[in-house]
């Protein structure tokens, strides 16, 4: 067998969402900082989330996470994360699975009841409480960076759908949120494709309409990612969600064409979004649990810690507790004389 890369991962899900998780095989990432190493990898090393994410080793529905030492002092492991289009600078449902193949594989030493540690994501530190049993991890709860609205119910013009409401919230990521009833979309799973036709558009219209930039990080923009919420059903939930994780954005010239796939989680960093929005609206209080429901009736639980401030925007500190689990190992290798370095993707699943 001849191959130019030896990429070693582990395989995992949070609440449905599979997570790759990378332990050996990185190239090495210039930047004091593991955020600036993300902009590293964006700019000179993307070969590796395309490869990993794209066929024949991926698939349009995964996300993927690196290892990486930890910068800041303070911190334990650090982790970038890859999705179809972008490198997000958090993620709760990868999050859950990079804490659960840390612990579980001993790469980081568990302590049962409960192991403590803290993360870098590229976002910034992230707290981390693992429930632990019998070598499982069988709860994660972790505290995100602060989460607040940007614009509540600004009006978009979309293409196909007319005039729509939306909010823009950050949570890790810029999400645009819309209500999935005044939009006349059903949030059951079998009508993914409408959903992630719909949240595509609005996506591509939020971009083009209401474009934000992080208040304290230039370098952060948005909105790339889109969620529609309604109302919860099932009487343990207080709402239910659908987030679009694009896989190329909708394309007016293929407007059938599936431009992105649905979180199979309840999203957590979409989760934490929708909680500043409620928060802001007076629908949410500190010290509430949020059960968020997503395509799968997975549940993520978030929590309003604290109500704090970021560059003058009210904001909540949130946690987010949710399961992952580990579903296989894997070996990847490339050979060089393989016509596709970086995988590809073709336009029957693909945008
Ligand atoms: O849980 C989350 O935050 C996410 N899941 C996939 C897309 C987002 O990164």
């Amino acid at each position: 067998m001849r191959t130019s890369r030896v990429i070693t991962a582990v395989e995992a899900h949070a609440e449905g969402e599979p997570g790759r998780v990378i332990t050996a095989g990185a190239p090495v990432l210039q930047g004091e900082t593991v955020f600036a190493q993300m902009q590293y990898m964006q700019t000179h090393v993307d070969d590796l989330r395309k490869l990993m994410l794209r066929e024949p080793r991926g698939q349009p529905a995964l996300c993927a996470n690196l290892i990486v030492p930890p910068c800041h002092p303070d911190a334990d492991a650090g982790f970038i994360i890859m999705e179809q289009t972008e490198y997000p600078p958090m993620s709760g449902s990868n999050t859950i699975c990079v804490v659960t193949v840390l612990l579980e594989t001993g790469m980081l030493s568990m302590v049962e009841p409960v192991t403590e540690l803290t993360l870098e994501a590229p976002a910034g530190l992230i707290r981390v409480r693992a429930d632990c049993a019998d070598g499982k991890v069988t709860r994660v709860t972790f505290k995100n960076v602060p989460a607040f609205a940007m614009h509540l119910d600004a009006s978009l013009e979309v293409e196909g759908l007319g005039r729509v409401a939306v909010d823009i919230g950050w949570g890790g990521m810029f999400y645009v949120m819309s209500d999935a009833d005044a939009l006349g979309v059903s949030l059951e799973a079998e009508n993914g494709a409408q959903i992630v036709q719909t949240s595509e558009r609005i996506l591509a219209a939020a971009r083009e309409q209401l474009g934000v930039t992080h208040p304290e990080n230039p370098d952060i923009t948005g909105p790339t990612i889109s969620q529609l919420f309604g109302a919860p059903t099932n009487p343990d939930t207080h709402g239910k969600n659908a987030v679009t994780v694009s896989t190329g954005g909708f394309d007016p010239k293929r407007p059938h064409a599936l431009p992105g796939t649905l979180d199979r989680s309840p999203c957590g960093t979409g989760t934490c979004a929708r909680m500043a929005v409620l928060h802001k609206r007076g629908l949410l209080k500190a010290g509430q649990d949020y059960v968020h429901a997503g395509p799968l009736g997975t549940t993520f639980t978030g929590r309003i810690e604290e109500v704090t401030d970021v560059a003058g925007y009210e904001a909540i500190v949130p946690t987010l507790s949710g399961q992952g689990w580990i579903y296989g190992t894997s070996n990847y290798t490339l050979d060089p004389t393989d016509p596709f370095q970086e995988g590809y993707t073709i336009g029957d699943i693909w945008a």
